[in-house]
Order: structure tokens, then C-alpha cells, then sequence
């Protein structure tokens, strides 16, 4: 058994590496990585603190890439595209939910080792977090206040994203190329009728359910965050500001869709 797996290979042909410079750390950019690592304190947790937020992060980057895709598909009338999307958005979702287990290893006196090096930043400061409520239907412009320390390019993508259609108003595009009134008066009917019409419109109530289950794993976050919070800090307020675990619970009853939520009721 040697080492040589690609010895069938002619040199210089090995896939990836046409020009002769790429690996893996140089493609991955390892080293820049894993130089973003930089605690505060001599805390042994506060590795973990900013290791995980960091994964959350990159995981919010990619969602709000797929969630883009998403809503310019159910926009373009791509339904099928738009539901491969929300597949992939789901699956990263539940991720980001048990990934909460992993911080919540830590005792709260190893978090308060390094608590007080924190504040005031909180994670009121997320910008990601905040484009991906504003581009999921929630535009709360409240809280570009909150932004302390947020440099013109965030504040211009947060802006954008205000601006921009929402994946509800992407739906609703989808509802009217299908000949459905979306206007404020006729949209409940529209979606009554997307559901006690399966053999017309599958489609479209498999999309809105698709909507449904990103608007509950978001909840279902939320939810798993206080939780977190509660076991870290009980009833202490936030480094951000807020009342902390009160202000949290109330956003636990937070949804992007209320009107799926509310078609329950009429079915
Ligand atoms: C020890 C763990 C954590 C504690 C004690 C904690 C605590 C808090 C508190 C108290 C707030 C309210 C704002 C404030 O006044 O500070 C908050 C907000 C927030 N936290 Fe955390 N957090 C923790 C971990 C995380 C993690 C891992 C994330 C992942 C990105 C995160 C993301 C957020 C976001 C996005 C908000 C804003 C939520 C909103 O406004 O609805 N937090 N957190
Ligand atoms: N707000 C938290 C601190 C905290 O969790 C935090 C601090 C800085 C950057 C991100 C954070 N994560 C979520 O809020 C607290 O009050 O303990």
C-alpha cells in the first residue's frame, strides 16, 4: 500500500490544481481563520465564546446567500428552485439550534470569568442576525439605533435589506403569477384557497409551508438562546442594555409570517 494514490495521474493534471498553487489551507484560507481567534481575557471559555459566534456567523452568511436565492426564485415564479433553497435553509437552521448545546457546556462562573470584558457589546450588535429578520419580513428599523460601532458598509447592507422585497413579498409575487389577489383585503382568501386546492396549487402551498418551517426554526432559536441565557445569567439585564431574559422571552412570539400562522385557524 503506498502513498502514491495518484501515480495514474499525469503530472500537473490533478483536478484543482491546474495552476499548480492551490491548497488546501491556501483555498480554504486556514491560517487567516484561524488568526480571527483573539480572546480578551485569560478566561479558559473565552475560546469557545468567540469560536462559536464565529461559526454562527459564517452560518448567517450562508443562509442569508441561500434565503437571497430563495426569495428571487419565488420572485422569477422558480418555485422548484426556490423549495431546493429552503431545504438547505432548514438543515442549517436546525443546526444553528443544536449548536446552543455546545456553548451551554459552560458553567456560568466561567462565563463571568470573562462577562464583564464584553460589555457593552451584545449580540443586539449582529448584523447579519438583523438582515436576516429584515430580509425574512421582520423591518424593525428600531434597532439600526442599537448599532453602536457599526461601520457604513453594514449600515448601507442594513438599509438595503429595508428596502428590498422580503420573502413574504416574494410569495406574494408567486400568488398573483398564479392569478391569486394578494391585496391586504383578498390575501387570506388567496391562501384558503392555495390549500383547499392541492391539485391546482401543491406547489405553492408546499413553498408556504416551506415559509412556515423557516419562520419556526427561527422561533425554535430564539426560544433555545433564552434558555441559554436564562442558565447563564438568570435575571441579570444584558451587557447590550436590555432586561436581558425578559426582553428575549418576548421575542420568542416573533413571526415573519403571521398570516400562515393565522390560516390554521380558517382550515
Ligand atoms: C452565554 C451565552 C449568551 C448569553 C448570556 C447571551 C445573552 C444575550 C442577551 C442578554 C441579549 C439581549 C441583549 C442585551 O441586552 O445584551 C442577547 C441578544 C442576542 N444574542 Fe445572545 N447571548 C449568548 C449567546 C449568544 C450566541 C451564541 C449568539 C449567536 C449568534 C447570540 C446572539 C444574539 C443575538 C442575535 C441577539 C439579539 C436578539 C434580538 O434582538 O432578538 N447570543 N443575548
Ligand atoms: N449579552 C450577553 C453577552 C453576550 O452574550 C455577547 C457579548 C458580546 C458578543 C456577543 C454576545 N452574544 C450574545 O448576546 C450578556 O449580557 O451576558
Amino acid at each position: 500500500m503506498g502513498h502514491n494514490a495518484d501515480a495514474a495521474v499525469p503530472p500537473g493534471r490533478r483536478f484543482g490544481e491546474e495552476g499548480g498553487r492551490l491548497s488546501y489551507g491556501a483555498y480554504l484560507r486556514i491560517p487567516e481563520l484561524l488568526a480571527q481567534q483573539r480572546p480578551q481575557s485569560e478566561a479558559p471559555d473565552e475560546l469557545l465564546f468567540i469560536t462559536i459566534h464565529q461559526v454562527y456567523e459564517l452560518w448567517f452568511k450562508l443562509l442569508l446567500h441561500e434565503l437571497e436565492k430563495a426569495r428571487d426564485a419565488m420572485d422569477g415564479g422558480e418555485l422548484w428552485q426556490a423549495r431546493h433553497q429552503f431545504r438547505r435553509v432548514h438543515a442549517v437552521e436546525r443546526v444553528l439550534v443544536q449548536q446552543v448545546e455546545v456553548l451551554e457546556t459552560m458553567t456560568p462562573q466561567d462565563f463571568l470569568a470573562f462577562r464583564a470584558h464584553l460589555s457593552p457589546a451584545s449580540g443586539f450588535q449582529s448584523v447579519q442576525f438583523r438582515e436576516l429578520e429584515f430580509l425574512s419580513g421582520l423591518k424593525d428599523t428600531g434597532y439600526l439605533a442599537r448599532l453602536r460601532d457599526a461601520d457604513e458598509a453594514e449600515l448601507a447592507r442594513l438599509r438595503r435589506r429595508l428596502d428590498e422585497p422580503t420573502l413574504w413579498d416574494a410569495y406574494l409575487t408567486a400568488l398573483s403569477q398564479r392569478g391569486l389577489p394578494v391585496s391586504d383585503d383578498e390575501i387570506m382568501g388567496s391562501l384558503l384557497a392555495v390549500a383547499r386546492d392541492r391539485r391546482s396549487y401543491d406547489d405553492l402551498w408546499q413553498l408556504a409551508e416551506d415559509l412556515l418551517t423557516h419562520d419556526e426554526t427561527a422561533a425554535q432559536w430564539r426560544t433555545r438562546h433564552v434558555q441559554m441565557v436564562e442558565r447563564q445569567i438568570g435575571t441579570k439585564s444584558g451587557t447590550g442594555g436590555s432586561t436581558g431574559a425578559p426582553y428575549l422571552r418576548g421575542r420568542t412570539r416573533l413571526h415573519y409570517f403571521p398570516l400562515l400562522w393565522e390560516l390554521r385557524a380558517w382550515l
